[in-house]
């Protein structure tokens, strides 16, 4: 149900603004509580309404479930509960020799009031992801989650509604006239988790306020097998990845680019692991899901059949059913380099296999693109890794696995122009939220007060000197 009164968003924006500082003055220990509190609404209170809701959204199994919602947020809340004192602490940074007598260090303030706007394939992980860091660095939060997972949006609602009061986190409900709205509003950060074509609009209407943004985008993910990677392994690896959350993830493995020589015994395997992984029955597979609405349905449908046009080869599956959105894991090689399966980012169960001659080759093919989220790499050669990180840009890669580097907290998540700008999760998230404010005290008798005017033939002098010396 659309929450729409441009009124109603003024008022809550109000709200927050005046209670910014209260909010942003709570201790760690204040912080480590509404963070517990957050925990046990997920964790227990609405754990079973959170599957029931992805069931009914994304049709999404509940090990999924479980795994890519639940797990990945409770981890972000103990990853944060465990570092947030330090988090907090004021870093202590050198003074140079010129400044001597004074001290320095950064604080982390929180930035005000934030906007967070997400997508809906991971309706609850990509909202209480950027949430969980947006609350610890102190800000209070506008929450606009996706109208594509009804579901999900109304427990969430309850959810936040049960957990913070609205001055603190407020979380409202509608299509794009409500994003709108809301941007047209001065907010101090806004964290966007969408598509690049989105993400531009959010960053100019940021521009209006000189907001800061952290965009997180998508677009094709490469993944290169080359000749040497263990194949069977590879082919299991990103038949999971590319069909979790039927292929609906911004970092699933959206194309492959393979060594020609090896790319038959790569589609036998993965035939072998998605007959193994749906038990030769997508369908009626509990581990499968569906597509998340009609319009995704009709956008990949018209996918197939422009690889039909082109007379591309369907090495596997390719059947659909509109009623249900389903679509079979689906992988075709031969397609030219007009068919829409590689120009658009696919976002379904689509896998292209597009085939190499010379590493060199894929490397330059990858560089003709916008820069990507995720670049794989499958290949037991060090030298060839080395050489495709080396000479390729991304926003993060994994080494023969897939997606899994999305779950480590240490590392920094996000994309690279067109697939994001800014980063995410742990203290990268945490930072992401502050203002690292420079702090300076002058302690005693600074050095500098002897360059103060009149500027004498010796201040010359002790110029000179400070450019030479300090
Ligand atoms: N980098 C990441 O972490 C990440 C994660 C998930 C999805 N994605 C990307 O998100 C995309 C799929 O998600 P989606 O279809 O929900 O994206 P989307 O950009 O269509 O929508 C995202 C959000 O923006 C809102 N929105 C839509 N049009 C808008 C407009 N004109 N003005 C203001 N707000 C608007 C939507 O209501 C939704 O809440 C893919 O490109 C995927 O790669 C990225």
């Amino acid at each position: 149900m659309d929450d729409f009164s441009s009124n109603r968003y003024y008022e809550l924006f109000s709200k927050q603004k005046l209670n910014q500082y209260a909010i942003g003055s709570r201790s760690y220990k204040e912080r480590l509580k509404t963070l517990n509190k957050l925990q046990v609404a997920i964790e227990e209170t609405y754990r079973v309404q959170i599957q029931e809701a992805l069931r009914k959204d994304l049709g999404k199994p509940v090990v999924e479930t479980e795994l890519t919602e639940i797990y990945a947020i409770i981890g972000d809340i103990k990853y944060a509960k465990k570092h947030l004192r330090q988090w907090m602490r004021k870093q202590q940074v050198e003074t140079p020799l010129a400044l001597l007598g004074s001290s320095a260090y950064i604080k982390y303030e929180p930035k005000g009031v934030c906007l967070i706007i997400s997508p809906w394939n991971f309706p609850f992980n990509l909202t209480f992801g950027p949430l969980v860091s947006a609350i610890a660095a102190g800000n209070t939060v506008i929450i606009k989650p996706s109208e594509m997972t009804p579901h999900s949006s109304k427990i969430m609602a309850s959810l936040i509604g049960d957990v913070f009061n609205e001055d603190h986190v407020a979380l409202v409900q509608g299509e794009v006239e409500v994003s709108t709205e809301l941007l047209k509003l001065p907010f101090n950060h806004i964290f966007f988790t969408g598509s690049p074509h989105v993400g531009k609009i959010v960053m100019k209407a940021a521009s209006q306020h000189l907001a800061s943004v952290t965009l997180e985008l998508g677009g094709k993910s490469p993944t290169i097998v080359d000749k040497t990677a263990n194949i069977d392994k590879a082919a299991k690896k990103i038949m999971w990845a590319k069909f979790l959350n039927c292929g609906q993830i911004c970092v699933s493995p959206d194309y492959v680019l393979i060594d020609e020589s090896v790319k038959t015994e790569f589609i036998s395997s993965c035939k072998k692991w998605l007959q193994a992984f749906y038990n030769d029955n997508p369908k009626a597979s509990d581990s499968y899901g569906r597509i998340v609405t009609d319009k995704h349905f009709e956008r990949l449908s018209s996918y197939l059949e422009n690889a039909k046009t082109l007379n591309a080869k369907f090495e596997v599956g390719g059947k659909m059913n509109r009623t249900s959105k389903y679509i079979e894991p689906t992988i075709i090689s031969g397609l030219k380099p007009e068919a829409k399966l590689l120009e658009d980012e696919i976002f379904g169960p689509i896998l292209p296999i597009v085939t190499y001659k010379r590493l060199d080759m894929a490397m330059a093919y990858i560089n003709s693109k916008p820069r990507p989220l995720a670049l794989y790499i499958y290949s037991k050669s060090k030298a060839n890794t080395n050489t495709i990180i080396n000479s390729t840009r991304a926003g993060g890669t994994c080494i023969n696995n897939s997606i899994l580097h999305y779950t480590n907290h240490n590392l920094p998540f996000g994309g690279i122009n067109n697939s994001g700008i800014g980063k995410s999760h742990g203290f990268f998230g945490f930072k992401a939220f502050s203002n690292e404010r420079a702090v300076m005290k002058q302690h005693t008798f600074g050095v500098t007060e002897l360059l103060f005017p009149p500027y004498t033939g010796f201040k010359e002098k002790l110029a000179r000197l400070t450019v030479k010396w300090f």
